[in-house]
């Protein structure tokens, strides 16, 4: 796919070399398949620019405002479903459906401000269920011939991120966040020529993407493990969240002082942080791919070297990491504990890669641990929630995620088969 051979290096002792190492870039081509975007907006990524600004509006202060902000929606978006269903009875619906609904909305409000969501959710969910297509190596007559659907919905998320960020930009700057409002500023700096007007829409949807295609099925395999956890494990972690985060009362926003403590709060929460580890350690099957830039060598002992010619292409592949059971012991095993920090050595911390790793990292990784400890978090303290059938309760014997085939390798694969599940609210 990505060209004639992949050097996959399985063995994390050797990953820091690659991390460090300036000749491994990003495999901005096949990115840009993906999301339509051209070179140049693509570079962004490797330039100091970008980098600092993922410093600045995803670490410290502003992930304190930006976790405020997240909380704030995702317990809107959460009401406004009990609105839906004013009975108290259960309400019936698949775990990744609404694994979906609350990631999609509380994220996307939070980065981008006071737009309508929905708009453009069924083209989102097109282009999700999907993506992996555009990186099938298909001639381009035959994929328009086929997928005009897809290209359409795409083309339509494009349009829509565009002008969302640019025609309403005045009002949408009391609300889009930061972050968003650095990455549009950095295009516009641009002549026209240079970055169109679809460019900045195609990089858009590529942040969009980035921000929720893992996220939600994140949130949706930690239900799943938890769900099958003991009651005993369920109260432990309960009990945890009730002492760190207070429980949201009736429909009065987040008070001032609590808006500021909510990250640090979150950071508390060892049991449930550990917990999400441990999904991520089950189900992050992406790779981690560079591109070689010029003839580099691996140092593997003493006497032995991997030589990688210029071009070729390169893969860290996490997976095979975390199901190594001379590093994770028992690793088809779900451990809600086994990130604890005490019980972690340092070959699991290096051989544990769910954001990718060196100058490339996911520089969403701490808004994404956060997003999944508020979601779990809301969900637990205001929802009774069950499968509908118990036929998906993870099993002992079941040894790997039921995952989407098709989709390892891209980030957080979702699941294979939609699982039933009712809840309804305290
Ligand atoms: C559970 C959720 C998430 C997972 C598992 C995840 C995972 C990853 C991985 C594996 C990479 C590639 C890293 C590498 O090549 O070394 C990546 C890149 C990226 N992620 Fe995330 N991510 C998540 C959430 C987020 C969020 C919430 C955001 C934005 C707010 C985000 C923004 C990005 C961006 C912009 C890149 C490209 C970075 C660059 O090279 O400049 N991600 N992510």
């Amino acid at each position: 796919m990505f060209s004639k051979t992949m050097t996959f290096v399985t063995d994390s002792h050797y990953w820091n070399q690659i991390h460090r190492n300036p000749s491994f870039m990003l495999p901005t081509e096949e990115m840009a398949k993906a999301f339509d975007a051209n070179s140049l907006t693509l570079g962004l990524f490797e330039t100091n620019d970008l980098a600092h600004g993922y410093v600045r509006y995803l670490q410290g202060k502003e992930l304190k405002q930006l976790t405020a902000k997240l909380a704030q929606h995702i317990r809107q978006t959460l009401i406004s479903k009990r609105l839906e269903h004013t009975h108290s009875n259960w309400i019936e619906c698949g775990l990744f459906k609404f694994s979906h609904m609350l990631i999609f909305e509380s994220v996307i409000k939070t980065l981008y401000g006071d737009i309508d969501p929905l708009s453009f959710e069924r083209e989102y969910r097109m282009f999700d269920s999907n993506i992996h297509l555009f990186l099938y190596p298909y001639p381009a007559f035959i994929f328009k011939q086929f997928y005009s659907w897809l290209i359409k919905a795409k083309n339509f998320l494009i349009e829509q991120l565009y002008q969302r960020q640019h025609q309403d930009q005045d009002r949408l700057n009391e609300t889009r966040s930061l972050f968003v409002k650095m990455i549009n500023d950095l295009m516009c700096e641009y002549p026209e020529q240079a970055i169109t007007t679809k460019d900045i829409g195609s990089f858009n949807l590529a942040l969009l993407w980035a921000a929720i295609g893992n996220t939600t099925p994140a949130v949706y395999w930690t239900l799943f493990y938890l769900l099958n956890e003991s009651t005993e494990t369920m109260d432990l972690i309960k009990q945890e969240i009730n002492q760190y985060l207070s429980p949201l009362t009736g429909y009065d926003d987040i008070e001032e002082d609590d808006k500021d403590h909510r990250s640090d709060q979150l950071d508390k929460c060892i049991y449930l942080d550990s917990a999400i580890n441990e999904t991520l350690r089950l189900v992050a099957t992406a790779m981690i791919i560079r591109r070689c830039s010029s003839d580099t060598k691996i140092i593997l002992s003493n006497t032995k070297t991997l030589e990688i010619p210029k071009n070729e292409t390169v893969v860290l592949f996490p997976c095979a990491s975390h199901y190594d059971p001379h590093i994770f012991k028992d690793p088809f095993v779900y451990k809600y504990d086994r990130f604890l920090p005490t019980n972690l050595d340092v070959k699991q911390k290096r051989s544990f890669l769910p954001f990718g790793g060196g100058r490339f990292v996911c520089p969403g990784r701490y808004m994404a641990k956060n997003t999944i400890k508020l979601s779990i978090a809301f969900i637990l303290q205001h929802l009774e929630i069950e499968f509908l059938d118990n036929r998906h309760q993870a099993s002992e014997t079941r040894k790997i995620p039921d995952f989407q085939i098709s989709r390892i390798g891209y980030g957080i694969a979702p699941p294979r088969e939609e699982h039933k599940i009712r809840y309804r609210f305290r």
